[in-house]
């Protein structure tokens, strides 16, 4: 884009195909220093797919990568930090051992990589032998050891209780904050709110960019306040009816559906409700937008 510095990670039109299926098509983005850019999707929408092509693991098959401004090879894979989806540990070597090696690997002080508590007191044991938990904060630690300018993580929190999962998006937000651009594939909506920018994909299109505010934009949503315990029936009939329905605890949701479609619907099945139009979440916009998408 006009008037940036060098992109840290950067997407021209890339695409990948496995013969005739497209996994990611004509994919355009950008990592600068010191942001943190949340790549959104359901399953199988191409988002490994598009951070393996940045990284270099596999070609794309049209358009360009470029990480710090060059091709991705092994020279730039010494300088970033990737936390696989599935951890990229040794699981029949020790903690130290895990450490020790990767040192090697980017040529770095293995007695230099600061351990969390968890991490000194397990030191010794075999990476199979300890928690997930443990084994993330491992895959973590060896991400960061040789101070990456850019950090790329798959998936980094899923798993993790809701205390361990705040502490790393603590060290994700300290590590951008001290410059380095960050690239994180996430399931769970309240972490797509500590990006600073978004890129939703479905079907291996970008299909929206932006905070997340932007990318909600004017899509409302309408809550269903009924009296009692109406509100599973008032939940089976609009399901009934294929509207896009979900709960929000016992509140009844709708995303971008006209008020009048839900009152008849309801009253039809001899439910009383008040309806309420409010500002729709990420989620209901994804919603909406895998659906155009779909449609489309
Ligand atoms: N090596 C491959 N050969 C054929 N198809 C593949 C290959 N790798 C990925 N795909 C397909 O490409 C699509 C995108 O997969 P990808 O793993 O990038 O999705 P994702 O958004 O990361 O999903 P998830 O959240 O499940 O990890 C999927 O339909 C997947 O089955």
């Amino acid at each position: 884009m006009a008037g940036r510095g060098r992109a840290l990670a950067e997407a021209d039109q890339a695409t990948k195909r496995y013969g005739s299926f497209t996994a990611v098509e004509a994919v355009s983005m950008r990592v600068d220093p010191g942001e943190i850019v949340g790549l959104l999707g359901s399953n199988g929408a191409g988002k490994t797919t598009l951070i393996r092509m940045l990284l270099g693991l596999t070609r794309v098959s049209d358009g360009t990568v470029a990480v710090f401004g060059q091709a991705p090879d092994r020279t730039t894979r010494q300088r970033l930090g990737y936390v696989p989806q599935g951890l990229g540990l040794w699981e029949t070597l020790t903690v130290q051992e895990n450490i020790a090696f990767a040192a090697a690997a980017f040529g770095t002080d293995a007695t230099a990589t600061t351990l969390t508590p968890g991490l000194l007191k397990a030191r010794d044991q075999q990476v199979s032998a300890i928690g997930l938990g443990l084994q993330r904060q491992l895959a973590f630690t060896i991400a960061l050891a040789h101070r990456p300018k850019l950090l790329v993580l798959d998936e980094p929190t899923s798993g993790l209780d809701p205390l361990s999962r705040a502490r790393l998006w603590d060290t994700i937000h300290d590590q951008a904050d001290d410059g380095a651009g960050i690239l994180v594939t996430t399931h769970y909506m309240q972490e797509a709110q500590q990006c600073d920018r978004l890129i939703l994909m479905s079907h291996g299109q970008s299909v929206a960019e932006g905070t997340e505010a932007a990318i909600i934009g004017d899509t409302t949503a309408c809550e269903v306040d009924t009296s009692g315990d109406q509100w599973a029936a008032a939940f089976a009939a609009l399901d009934a009816a294929a509207l896009p329905v979900t709960l929000a605890g016992r509140t009844v949701r709708l995303a971008d559906t006209p008020q009048d479609t839900i009152h008849d619907t309801l009253a039809q099945a001899g439910i009383d409700a008040r309806i309420r139009e409010v500002p729709a979440t990420l989620e209901e916009k994804m919603t909406v937008i895998e659906r155009v998408v779909t449609a489309g």
